[in-house]
């Protein structure tokens, strides 16, 4: 049997799958401000817009942030298979359209997801390339004070996000990497990195 070593050629790298990556991490730990960083220095970078029946909070548009739907919506979006992965998060349900993201990695093109614990999780289940990174705060009293100076929801809220934040912290080793966002500019290069498939300088554990 001959082979490319045999033949004097030099061996193909072995291709690349198109990376999946899911970005998860407690309510207020920075998740979208990295994303958003990220992407005015790479617009390049795709990332998935997921539906949700939260309303939409100052600034924030239509197929831009989220697709904003009501509960029916959700419910036939469910019905009809077209949701990757969904979760109910602290009063709302969100979820990640299935076929935007699969045409993208059939493309050969890196995707990323912003989603939650249980989103990551079923991501997980169903598609076993997908490299789930966590979001890490610096430490507690910091993610309070993100989440509370954020200002856009209300008491009760913060507190409902608070209590998923501890079950989200306690699954950090269900993850593959774990980046701390004390710099968004820091973090956000090195999640691009994990996205690119690149190693380098990487503030990682995991
Ligand atoms: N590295 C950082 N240092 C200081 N403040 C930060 C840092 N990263 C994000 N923030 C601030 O923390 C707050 C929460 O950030 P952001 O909304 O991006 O969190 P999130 O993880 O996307 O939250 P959620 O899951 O609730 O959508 C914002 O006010 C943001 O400006
Ligand atoms: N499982 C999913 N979680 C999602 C999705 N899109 C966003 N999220 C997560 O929900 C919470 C709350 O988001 P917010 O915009 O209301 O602050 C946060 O952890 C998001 O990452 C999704 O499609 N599926």
């Amino acid at each position: 049997m001959s082979s490319d070593v045999s033949r004097g050629t030099t061996p193909a790298p072995p291709a690349r799958q198109p990376r999946l990556t899911v970005l998860s991490g407690p309510s207020g730990v920075g998740k979208s401000t990295v994303v958003a960083h990220m992407r005015k220095v790479h617009p390049e970078v795709w990332l998935s817009v997921s539906a949700t029946t939260r309303k939409p909070r100052p600034g924030e548009r239509h197929g831009i942030h989220y697709f904003f739907v009501e509960d029916e919506e959700f419910d036939k979006l469910i019905a009809n298979g077209e949701l990757l992965e969904w979760a109910e998060f602290a009063g709302n349900r969100y979820g990640t359209p299935r076929k935007a993201v699969l045409d993208r990695l059939a493309a050969g093109e890196p995707v990323l997801l912003e989603i939650d614990l249980q989103g990551a999780r079923q991501v997980r289940a169903s598609m076993a390339e997908a490299e789930l990174v966590f979001l890490a705060p610096p430490s507690w009293d910091e993610l309070v004070r993100r989440l509370t100076g954020r200002g856009t929801e209300a008491p009760e809220v913060i507190e409902r996000r608070l209590a998923a934040a501890r079950v989200e912290l306690a699954a950090e080793k269900e993850f593959d990497v774990t980046l701390v966002n004390t710099s968004v500019e820091d973090v956000s290069r090195e999640l691009l990195a994990l996205m690119l498939n690149r190693s380098g300088d990487r503030n990682t554990s995991g």
